[in-house]
């Protein structure tokens, strides 16, 4: 089945004044954010992307082209009606860290409660749903000061979550957490917006991990370009190239990862492929390109045999063959 469009821009410039001119930073660009996907933005900094964002959130209108929100122009919605539609977690917040978990995942029912802000039966299953998407039952009643970063972005994202638009949109929600918490949040991210058929649209600079969950990528090239594409795609294509800037860095086929380019060496070295790469790496790094004796790799024990000798690291070989004084 096709993933239906939620919005739609055509021929969309954004920019902003300076001075008597004008400084446009988006110059005609087409999109259509998708339900049940999620779609990461793309593009080196400063190239425009917080600025699409505020069109798509309706903060900056479009001086030419038109962004459309389940087929009505943007501008036509109230600000109650959009925050009804698109749930937002930006990285810049003033949210108090007094407040707990629960309290924080409360202010999404903002849009749906009456002027008195009472919250109603619905409410607190909407809250309730979305500490559970995020897993943080445990997390309920602590306060967001007490959080680490990690804990903090979950609760952001479950306050997103209980405002129960169609649509997310998560400026790097990844930024400051470690490894483990980048793909848990980045998992999760995609798992919800299948199994809830939400659009989710999420700004990143970890293209690694874009790849490994994005259902597509927009990639954005330059003012006037924005290259659309599942990823698995536009790496076969080869237009992930076009993400890096010209010069060292190449993008690793086999191992869906940018890399630096490997100075050229004949280091010999024998054994098992996954072994032989890494210990071929800390020689580079330590500058060795050339080794005049057979290196042999064994993988069980791990083991380095170099000239009649026996390394249980990569680090000892390498003292071996260039002592430090
Ligand atoms: N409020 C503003 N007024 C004037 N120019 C702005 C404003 N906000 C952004 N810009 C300019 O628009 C261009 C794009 O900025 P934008 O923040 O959209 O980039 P970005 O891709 O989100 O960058 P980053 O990855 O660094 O967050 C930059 O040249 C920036 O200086």
């Amino acid at each position: 089945m096709k993933n239906a469009t939620i919005i739609s821009g055509r021929n969309i410039h954004l920019g902003y004044p300076r001075g008597k001119n004008f400084k446009e930073v988006i110059s005609g660009l087409n999109i259509s954010l998708k339900k049940g996907q999620m779609t990461c933005l793309l593009g080196r900094n400063g190239i425009g992307k917080s600025t699409l964002i505020k069109g798509l959130l309706g903060q900056l209108n479009p001086h030419q082209g038109e962004i459309q929100l389940k087929g009505r122009l943007l501008q036509e919605y109230s600000k109650e009606e959009m925050a009804r539609n698109i749930a937002v977690v930006l990285t810049e917040t003033n949210i108090p860290g007094n407040l707990t978990v629960e309290q924080l995942v409360a202010l999404g029912r903002i849009p749906h409660t009456e002027w008195h802000a009472k919250l109603r039966a619905a409410d607190y299953q909407a809250i309730d749903e979305a500490i559970n998407a995020l897993k943080i039952s445990n997390l309920r009643k602590e306060r967001l000061s007490e959080l680490s970063d990690g804990q903090r972005q979950k609760a952001m994202i479950a306050r997103a979550f209980a405002q129960e638009g169609e649509i997310m949109i998560l400026d790097e929600p990844t930024a400051h957490l470690d490894l483990t918490g980048r793909t848990e949040i980045m998992t999760l991210l995609q798992q919800i917006a299948v199994s809830e058929q939400k659009a989710i649209l999420v700004v990143t600079h970890n293209v690694e991990l874009a790849i490994e969950t994005a259902h597509e990528f927009w990639m954005l090239i330059d003012a006037g370009e924005l290259i659309i594409g599942k990823p698995e795609d536009l790496i076969l294509s080869g237009d992930i190239m076009r993400l890096l800037p010209e010069g060292d860095f190449k993008f690793d086929l086999a191992k869906g990862r940018l890399v630096l380019p490997m100075p050229s060496s004949d280091l010999k070295i024998q054994g098992p492929d996954e072994f032989t790469f890494w210990v071929k790496q800390a020689l580079l790094k330590a500058e060795i390109h050339h080794l005049p004796h057979p290196l042999l790799v064994t993988s069980v024990p791990f083991e380095l045999s170099y000239k009649g000798e026996k390394f249980s690291s990569t680090e000892a070989l390498i003292e071996f063959i260039r002592p430090t004084s």
